[in-house]
């Protein structure tokens, strides 16, 4: 438990399975857990018996800052869940209205930018010109404006994802419920949840205003929630949009940090394609075809959700010739998958190349390669997410060229990971920017 308390357990993880195989039986507190951590096996829980493995376990942070388990990624599978993902893809995540919020992209897309450009030749902290960007952009298209309480619900995003995931001791003992409260983490949930709930609460009393008003041009998501009287939803939104596009980009940069060769192809390729336009287009993305199996490669190695999320199976059934009973947690070490070297070769090098004429995608069909999960529980947000990410690193490797702080070598770069809900680079990347091509003006 101390190791999987610890800021790596998807590496921990790992190591105990070069031990002692794909599946294993770990005994957490009074929770039995299997930990995946093959391809073939992940098939089994995620296709084979996907109906079986279809709900979450109910864990504290689920609990408090999921309002009693009713938000979707972590409400247990049923009538209520499915209700829920049903809104998700045809109301909140359809190509359509991903498409409706081109325009807030665009605009967030050139103050992000020009936020850079104002810093060049200083070095920059990515990570936080990328949440900032990221988090606005959310904001934007769940609010319809920034919010007035931007700065704290920031914080309260970000300390929410910490604790939202990891591994929490009192977690593995449901029926002690002290364990959480003397550890404290009880306390700090309820704190997160007071702050995230009551600025959610003025957002909607604001929209619930502007309706009866009937002061609603473009629907934005809270708009769509309330008529469909479903707001638990607001909160996946924010992890899903900020955290994982975030940590993508800034991954991908310190990688081609590390690899200039690799860089210099990128930037190639985007400038080539952008050509005389001021900045980076939608349009423009289907042709960057390198960039994007720089994004694969980064989301094989450095994946946000190394661990995916929790599931729970619902039935007995039989995985790797073991019966494995009903209410049995199971961990999908997508990391230990990833890093496998029966499915990749030289899996520690960061080789975009390897996804050339290669039709391994992350679809949810190629158990190899699930950053997004598969099956019923599958990520509904894979394109919202893909074209933020896709759209951001394009904007920064056609307007800037980069340097390391203070002369700094590249093989000095730390890629120190930390986890919470997400991986994270733990130093977040700070880097000089030397402006190429003038963004055009907001
Ligand atoms: C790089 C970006 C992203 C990554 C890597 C990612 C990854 C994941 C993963 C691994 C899961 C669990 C799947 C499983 O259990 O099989 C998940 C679930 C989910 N994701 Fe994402 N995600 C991303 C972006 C987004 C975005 C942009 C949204 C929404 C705007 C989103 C919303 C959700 C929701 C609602 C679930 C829960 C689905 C369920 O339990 O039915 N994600 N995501």
């Amino acid at each position: 438990m101390n190791q999987l308390a610890g800021l790596a357990p998807h590496r921990s993880l790992r190591d105990l399975a070069l031990k002692y195989g794909p599946v294993m039986h770990l005994k957490l507190g009074s929770i039995s857990t299997i930990v995946v951590s093959s391809a073939e096996v992940a098939k089994e829980i995620m296709k084979t018996h996907d109906l079986v493995f279809a709900s979450r376990p109910k864990i504290l942070s689920a609990k408090v800052l999921g309002y009693n388990y009713t938000d979707v990624a972590l409400t247990p599978y049923g009538a209520y869940w499915r209700q829920l993902r049903k809104i998700c893809i045809l109301e909140l995540l359809n190509t359509k209205r991903v498409q409706s919020y081109r325009f807030v992209r665009e605009e967030e897309l050139a103050l992000l930018v020009q936020s850079i450009t104002s810093s060049c030749a200083e070095p920059v902290d990515l990570a936080e010109k990328l949440f900032n960007f990221n988090h606005d952009l959310t904001t934007r298209i769940t609010f319809g404006k920034k919010s007035d309480d931007w700065f704290r619900f920031k914080g309260a995003v970000r300390e929410g994802t910490l604790l939202a995931g990891g591994f929490h001791v009192g977690d593995f003992f449901p029926s002690l419920e002290f364990v959480s409260t003397l550890s404290g983490m009880k306390a700090r949930i309820k704190k997160n949840f007071i702050e995230l709930d009551s600025i959610l609460s003025k957002v909607i009393e604001e929209h619930l205003m502007k309706d009866e008003k009937n002061e609603v041009e473009h629907e934005d998501l809270v708009d769509v929630l309330l008529r469909v009287k479903k707001n638990e939803e607001l909160e996946d939104l924010f992890v899903g949009g900020t955290e994982n596009a975030t940590n993508t980009v800034e991954w991908a940069m310190s990688e081609m940090m590390k690899n200039p060769l690799i860089m210099e192809k990128a930037q190639t390729e985007v400038r080539t394609v952008v050509g005389r336009k001021p900045t980076v287009q939608e349009s423009d993305l289907n042709e960057l075809t390198y960039m994007k199996l720089v994004i694969k490669e980064t989301l094989r190695l450095h994946t946000p959700l190394p661990l995916l999320i929790p599931r729970e199976s619902m039935e007995t059934c039989t995985i790797n010739g073991y019966e494995i009973p009903a209410k049995t947690r199971a961990i999908i070490n997508y990391w230990a998958i990833a890093m496998d070297p029966l499915s990749w070769k030289d899996p520690e090098k960061f080789e975009p190349e390897r996804f050339i004429n290669n039709s391994i995608d992350f679809k949810g069909m190629d158990f190899e390669f699930i950053p997004f999960g598969a099956g019923r529980r599958i990520c509904p947000g894979i394109s919202l997410g893909v074209m933020n990410i896709e759209l951001s690193l394009a904007a920064l490797l056609f307007h800037f060229d980069w340097k390391l702080p203070n002369s700094m070598k590249s093989e000095e770069l730390d890629m120190d990971e930390s986890f919470g809900l997400t991986l994270f680079k733990r130093n977040s990347l700070r880097l000089v920017p030397t402006l190429r091509f003038m963004p055009s003006s907001v």
